[in-house]
């Protein structure tokens, strides 16, 4: 933090999606998640009731799951690292105002309504809202951001990132994580698997959701920095939920092709910026168990972002570039606040 009696107070939201912190919290958390409308978009009474039958029906597994990485998430406190170390970078580019930084997750604690009272007890003149999603999606960054809006009532101009598929440090830390893994393949063949959570295919129509688009830019852009060949790669989806159709090919169907095509894998998550159940159980475990049935050999998994530097300063300049008068953006221009024209600092003016 730097201080000074001149400066701005600025506090730095960061937004994820949470996760339990022991078994006991599983199903609340669950329940949270399924109550969102833009996860379920039914109305009440039916989500609510919904939201309690599936809470319910998945408690076990999604417990066991957990018990997996020692009962709950680590979530918490690789956003935490994520937080210090972005607060220390922008100390240096902010000389003369003091930043906070501050985590809002949306389905567990620290919850919204929470931040936001710390938020607004710290009295700040402006609030940049960051979402830890690199790509926008109406499931994640629009329904944190609208939880924002709901709970915060506190002093202060609030601006948000809406994205940064293709920031360069975002790029330079993913392709990094890409090229060592593939060091370690050696000569073995092996083809790079794009995964990004799911998300149901119906959302795009229905809601203009840009999540597919970003996902195609962000690996378009990774493959392109580490130097992929054409062919060498290829975009698959994980973590489907429930019946309905999700993006595709979904990451087991993508496994299962390089079995029959003979070659190994190496998997990059390509949507999550910090390790928790979908890389640490699904990918390295799951995933990994299904690599091996089929034969694929070797199965690699680069890591996720987390404190990288080129990361944390893809995030900090999200941040100076948020805030009025700030030099130049590599981001380009400052959107209009549609997220559906400007598909880059959507919804820039949240308040
Ligand atoms: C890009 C990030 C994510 C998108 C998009 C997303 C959409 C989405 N997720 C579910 C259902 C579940 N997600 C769960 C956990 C979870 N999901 C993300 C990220 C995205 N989700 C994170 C960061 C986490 C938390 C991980 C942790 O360590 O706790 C879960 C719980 C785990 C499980 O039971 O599998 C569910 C359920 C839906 C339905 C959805 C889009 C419609
Ligand atoms: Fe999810
Ligand atoms: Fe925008």
């Amino acid at each position: 933090m730097s201080g000074s009696r001149n400066g701005r107070r600025i506090a730095v939201v960061l937004f994820n999606l949470g996760g339990p912190d022991d078994q006991a919290s599983v199903k609340p958390f669950l329940f949270n998640l399924f109550s969102d409308p833009a996860i379920i978009g039914l109305p009440n009474p039916f989500r609510a009731l919904l939201a309690r039958l599936i809470s319910s029906r998945r408690e076990t597994s999604a417990q066991a799951n957990y018990a997996l990485m020692g009962g709950g998430s680590p979530l918490l406190p690789e956003t935490r690292r994520q937080g210090e170390a972005l607060t220390q970078v922008l100390a240096g580019l902010l000389p003369g105002d003091e930043v906070r930084s501050f985590i809002a997750m949306r389905y567990w604690s620290p919850l919204t309504g929470q931040t936001a009272a710390e938020v607004a007890a710290f009295a700040p003149d402006e609030i940049v809202l960051l979402p830890l999603y690199p790509q926008f999606s109406t499931t994640t960054t629009q329904s944190s951001l609208k939880a924002w809006r709901e709970a915060y009532a506190g002093p202060g101009v609030s601006r948000a990132v809406c994205c940064y598929p293709e920031a360069p440090g975002w790029i330079e830390a993913q392709a990094d994580g890409v090229r060592a893994k593939l060091a370690e393949a050696g000569d073995r063949p092996v083809r790079v698997l794009f995964s990004a959570h799911g998300i149901p295919e119906s959302l795009i129509a229905k809601k203009g959701d840009p999540y597919q688009e970003q996902i195609e830019t962000t690996c378009a852009a990774i493959a392109a920095r580490a130097g992929l060949a054409d062919g060498s790669w290829s975009i698959c989806y994980q973590s489907r939920v429930g019946p309905m159709k999700w993006l595709g090919p979904s990451t087991p169907e993508a496994i299962a092709q390089a079995g029959r095509d003979g070659v190994g894998v190496v998997v990059a998550p390509v949507a999550f910026v910090s390790e928790h159940i979908e890389t640490l159980v699904e990918l390295d475990i799951e995933y990994a168990e299904l690599a091996h049935e089929q034969g694929v050999s070797p199965y690699l998994r680069s890591p996720a972002v987390g404190v990288a530097a080129p990361f944390i300063r893809t995030l900090a300049d999200a941040v100076v570039d948020a805030l009025p008068r700030t030099g130049v953006s590599p981001y380009g221009p400052g959107c209009r606040g549609n997220w559906k024209a400007c598909p880059r600092t959507c919804e820039r003016r949240a308040a």
